[in-house]
């Protein structure tokens, strides 16, 4: 019944950008042509990492980055090196805008994931042209993977983040974007996202996971904290270790603010496809942990992510740093 559905759906008004046909043209190129991974690459069974675009390339990866290989068994890794942040933000609006050609040639949804931080502004290329005529706006539904339990006004608010930065700029359906109930508790607004998730499924926009029984997004853009975390997912928190609820919640978060949701980790990793949005200097070390030769423990909740999908890390130098330090001892 209409009237049960406890999504809250934000009072949000999309961009009155012009609704011909030229928003609906079909894209015509394949997922990351070969030409701008030309440098050199290094590919293994499910882990392929590859600078991007550098006019010079001094670093290659470990050898021990097949260590990799064995804790990610379920889908193709990708770890993508750009020169910098902005040559990043130009590939992710590609990789996004050609996935969801792809997945709008199978189905009528595309669902998308976003996640708060700098994730934001490195999506600011959907928003200008090719993408945002191609782009079909009107099939995408838009998720968080975690929300801060703040009004949608407040500075906090990852919703606010995504529509001032994002949202506000595509012709995205107000009704297809679901924020959560900031009226209620940490622990109310998880349960009240998780029933919004599962009319989701019942309604045919979100699929279930047939290995998990998990809800399987098509696209999550996660972004990592410097110390390993994901969503609100943080080092050393028993929530990582959550493996029934879709959406719980937090009040203590080691990152302010302290009262949060997060999707769980059977969430996460059912996924058809995860982008790792990780760039800057403050991150190498966590990058290092995550991605480098010494892989024996999981330390990090970013080690955890491991999608049925896809994993693609788009990672700039400064991020990579370490890892590159390890590579020349
Ligand atoms: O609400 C949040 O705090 C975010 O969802 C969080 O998980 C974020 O993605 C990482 O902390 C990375 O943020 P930065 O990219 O800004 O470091």
């Amino acid at each position: 019944m209409e009237s049960a559905i406890r999504c809250a759906f934000p009072a949000f008004i999309p961009s009155l950008r012009s609704s011909s046909s030229s928003h609906f043209l079909p894209l015509i190129r394949p997922l990351f042509p070969a030409k701008n991974h030309s440098l050199f690459s290094f590919k293994s069974r499910n882990l392929a990492i590859t600078p991007v675009n550098s006019t010079r390339s001094t670093w290659k990866p470990p050898a021990a980055m097949a260590g990799t290989e064995s804790s990610t068994e379920k889908g193709k890794r990708n770890v993508l090196v750009f020169d910098n942040e902005e040559d990043l933000s130009v590939s992710l609006a590609k990789y996004t805008a050609d996935l969801s050609e792809k997945f709008l040639k199978e189905r009528s949804a595309f669902t998308v994931v976003l996640s708060g931080g700098s994730l934001i502004k490195s999506l600011r290329k959907l928003v200008e042209p090719p993408y945002i005529d191609t782009v079909e706006w009107a099939k995408w539904h838009i998720f968080w993977v975690d929300e801060r339990v703040v009004p949608k006004d407040h500075e906090d608010s990852n919703y606010k983040l995504a529509y001032d930065g994002f949202l506000s700029k595509v012709p995205i359906l107000p009704g297809h974007v679901y924020a959560i109930n900031d009226y209620l508790s940490a622990e109310g607004a998880a349960d009240d996202y998780e029933a919004c998730l599962r009319h989701l499924v019942k309604a045919g926009i979100i699929e279930l996971s047939k290995a998990t029984g998990f809800p399987k997004f098509d696209l999550m853009l996660l972004g990592m904290g410097p110390d390993g975390h994901v969503a609100s997912l943080f080092p050393g928190h028993p929530l990582v270790n959550e493996n029934q609820k879709w959406v719980t919640f937090i009040k203590d978060s080691p990152k302010p603010p302290p009262e949060r949701i997060t999707f769980t980790f059977p969430v996460i990793n059912s996924s058809a496809a995860i982008a790792m949005v990780v760039n800057g200097a403050g991150k190498a070390e966590a990058v290092r942990t995550a991605l480098g030769d010494q892989q024996s423990s999981v330390s990090l909740p970013v080690q955890m992510v491991s999608p049925e999908g896809e994993l693609t890390w788009f990672t700039d130098k400064e991020a990579t740093s370490k890892l590159q330090e390890q590579a020349s001892l």
